[in-house]
């Protein structure tokens, strides 16, 4: 079993203080879910456990199996089995979808174990199938054009095929239409297991019908407020970030 530990965890970035001391441990096999209203830091918290540039870590740790990673460049955390499918995916013209998970695939491998065409195109089709992602979509540039719902489920694609000990996925399922959540959900479910955790951020618990957490978290104000089980993102969708905070003794709820 691996650890993810997040420890009284102290953000800032463009002088803003952001996390205000969050603790967090998520192990292999488990799924937890992260929910919060707008601009309460829940994609602060991922960009920082990726190691993105540009946020600053004033107190506390990130520890991967019991080891900081703070000084770890994103492509070491990457390598390490840390991914982050994100919530605004890049385009980059220039680069083919299949090109770009392929280099991926082999950035996770040392050079004399890079996987065999045959073997990355086979795994490929097999994911894109479950995914129902159009062939085609393998040879065009990396979400160059790709609509809203395209870019999350080629997140999803490049999740499979990369298949990390950590998964951070943020808000995968905004702009999903129904019939795509049920095939991501499909997706992240099928890495479901011993070797594989993940954090799951979102603001709908249309999501978690789908991918059933073990555990669920509410973010405000850049601090867990409470932790419970799969019920408590029912009971959050009856009182609202308002009543929750009311009822935890809470100021107000952060909006954008
Ligand atoms: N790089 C940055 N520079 C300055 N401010 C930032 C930066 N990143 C985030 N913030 C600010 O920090 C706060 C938290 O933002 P964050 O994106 O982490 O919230 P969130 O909980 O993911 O929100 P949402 O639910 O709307 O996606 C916001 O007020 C945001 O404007």
């Amino acid at each position: 079993m691996t650890t993810l530990e997040i420890k009284n965890l102290h953000v800032q970035a463009e002088g803003q203080h952001i996390l205000k001391g969050v603790n967090l441990t998520v192990s292999t096999g488990e799924i937890h879910a992260i929910m919060g209203p707008n601009g309460t830091g829940k994609s602060t918290l991922s960009e920082t456990i990726m190691g993105r540039s540009g946020y600053q870590v004033t107190e506390g740790d990130i520890l991967l199996d019991g080891k900081s990673i703070l000084n770890w460049t994103v492509d070491e955390r990457a390598r390490h089995g840390l991914f982050l499918a994100m919530q605004y995916p890049q385009e980059i013209p220039g680069i083919t979808n299949m090109e770009f998970i392929r280099a991926a695939v082999n950035a996770g491998r040392p050079k004399e174990k890079a996987i065999k065409v045959r073997d990355f195109l086979q795994q490929l089709d097999e994911k894109m199938a479950l995914l129902k992602i159009p062939e085609e979509m393998a040879e065009r540039y990396l979400n160059e054009g790709f609509s809203g719902g395209e870019k999350k489920r080629n997140e999803i694609l490049q999740l499979l095929m990369l298949k990390p000990r950590f998964a951070i996925l943020d808000e995968i399922d905004s702009g999903l239409d129904i019939d795509a959540l049920t095939i991501v959900a499909k997706g992240v479910n099928s890495l479901r297991g011993t070797e594989f955790g993940s954090l799951i951020i979102t603001h709908y618990q249309r999501l978690l019908k789908y991918i059933v957490p073990d555990v669920v978290h509410i973010m405000m104000g850049g601090r867990i407020v409470k932790t419970g089980g799969p019920d408590l993102a029912a009971e959050l969708e009856k009182t609202g970030y308002e009543g929750l905070a009311k009822t935890l003794g809470l100021e107000t709820a952060d909006h954008d």
